[in-house]
């Protein structure tokens, strides 16, 4: 039986609202944190400091956030019985924008993800994890400086959705019983049916478009050159391939004037060749619009490497977008270092966190990398019209990897480094803001 919940609310701070789409953000905002599970203590402890100072050096006390600290994970499972308390849920729902650290999911069984859970609960539908270099940081790429990408990834359907039957299982059972008496050829080609575990895909149009809406949006409003759509529409025709079809669809019927899709291109090379299908991309693009275009997932991964002057904006499906931004962010320092935001750009709701998880051997060594926390704090702050705070933590990080001052995992590949703890680079933030 799980143990009443109770959350200390700050006596000091207001809620952040929503008005007619907008956020209100007041001067004192009580903003609820989930500490996280493995190094996530260390991280935030360094993290909040951080944010602190970066809100006090550039509002002068006018501003302030009043932390709330709310439960989630094994810190929740121990003191409330409770992997993730309705409480919990609920305060990031009433204040609207929340921060959480990583939190730890079994693999093959046990509880499902908790940050999973969240987004699904609060719908919230894009994770936006933006891949940008900071001037200094160790990467295994040439030219890391090209890396300069934001990826938005669908965040409350495919794979992830958690549809699954495991194998032997009376429900497993159940679910191919039924399957084969309504799809026999379908059912045929399971290869072992008697030992499948079998996971459903689903991915909608309504899902698709607004991810895709989000992503186009944030392309015009931060004038970026393109939006590519990642995809495995080849394979999967009427799950990755629909997705495609739905975001070309969606741009020219909501965004006809701003933006110029391969679609497009196509059509008028069918109907007019191809050098009269080249000159309208041309003109569209001196017309500041920004060209739509697609990969499929495997070739994107080799050309984000080779190329990745060519990805600017990208979209793509929940199980692509985890691999993905895992992958790019190796190449602008490793996870350490790249921050994320779980947004509803409908209701204002949001939960920013990192992108990696909780790196549990490292737990209580005051050791990992607080970059990435703190990055999402950055642009949590932005998220509430908070620029000069964000822009505070920026110029901090750039300067503190200037100075090579920075924790194992990048001191491990820099020439003449100081390898400084957990504690001590969020120290080294805090003088450079
Ligand atoms: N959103 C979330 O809360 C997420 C949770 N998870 C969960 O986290 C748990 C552990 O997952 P795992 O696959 O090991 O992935 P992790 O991201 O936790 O760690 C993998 C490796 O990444 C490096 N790393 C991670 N965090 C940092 C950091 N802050 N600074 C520097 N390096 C870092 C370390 O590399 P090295 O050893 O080379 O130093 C670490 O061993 C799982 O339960 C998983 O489900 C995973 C992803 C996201
Ligand atoms: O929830 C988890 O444990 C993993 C999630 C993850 O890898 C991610 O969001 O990138
Ligand atoms: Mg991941």
């Amino acid at each position: 039986m799980s143990t009443a919940v109770k959350l200390n609310v700050p006596a000091q701070g207001q809620k952040i609202t929503i008005q007619d789409g907008k956020l209100s953000v007041p001067d004192q905002p009580i903003i609820p944190f989930i500490e996280g599970d493995g190094t996530g203590p260390d991280i935030w402890r360094a993290s909040v400091r951080v944010l602190d100072a970066a809100v006090a050096k550039a509002y002068g006390g006018k501003r302030k956030i009043h932390w709330m600290e709310v439960y989630a994970g094994q810190k929740s499972n121990d003191l409330f019985n409770t992997w993730l308390p309705d409480e919990t849920v609920q305060a990031c729902r009433d204040y609207l924008v929340s921060i959480k650290g990583p939190l730890t999911t079994p693999i093959g069984g046990g509880i499902r993800s908790l940050n999973v859970a969240l987004r699904q609960m609060l719908d919230l539908y894009v994770c936006l994890r933006p891949v940008r270099w900071f001037k200094g940081v160790p990467s295994p790429v040439r030219s890391p400086d090209k890396v300069d990408m934001v990826i938005f990834r669908e965040n409350t359907e495919d794979i992830y959705a958690g549809i699954e039957f495991e194998a032997g299982t009376p429900d497993n059972q159940k679910f191919l019983d039924a399957f084969k008496a309504a799809f026999p050829k379908q059912f045929a080609k399971i290869r072992f049916p008697n030992t499948s575990g079998i996971g459903i895909k689903a991915v909608s149009q309504e899902g698709t478009e607004r991810l895709f809406r989000a992503t186009v949006e944030y392309a015009i409003v931060n004038k970026r050159k393109s939006v590519t759509i990642v995809h495995k529409g080849n394979i999967m025709k009427f799950t990755e391939g629909a997705f495609r079809n739905w975001a070309y669809a969606l741009a020219e019927k909501e965004f006809a004037d701003k933006v110029y899709t391969w679609d497009q291109w196509e059509r008028t090379k069918a109907a007019k060749g191809e050098k009269a299908a080249n000159e309208e991309q041309d003109a569209a693009k001196k017309a500041g619009k920004i060209i739509i275009k697609d990969a499929i997932a495997d070739i994107t991964l080799q050309q984000v490497l080779t190329r990745p002057e060519e990805f600017d904006v990208i979209a793509t499906m929940n199980l692509n977008g985890d691999y993905l931004s895992d992958a790019l962010a190796a190449q602008v320092g490793g996870i350490g270092i790249a921050p994320g935001g779980n947004i509803n750009y409908v209701t204002g709701h949001a939960v920013f966190e990192a992108t990696h998880g909780t790196a549990p051997k490292y737990a209580n060594l005051d050791k990992v990398n607080p970059g990435s926390v703190i990055l999402s704090g950055e642009m949590m702050l932005r998220y509430m019209g908070w620029t000069e705070a964000a822009d505070a933590i920026i110029s901090a990080m750039d300067k503190a990897i200037g100075q090579k001052t920075v924790t194992y995992d990048f001191a491990r590949l820099m020439e003449g480094a100081k390898e400084v703890k957990c504690s001590e680079f969020g120290d080294a933030l805090i003088r450079n803001l």
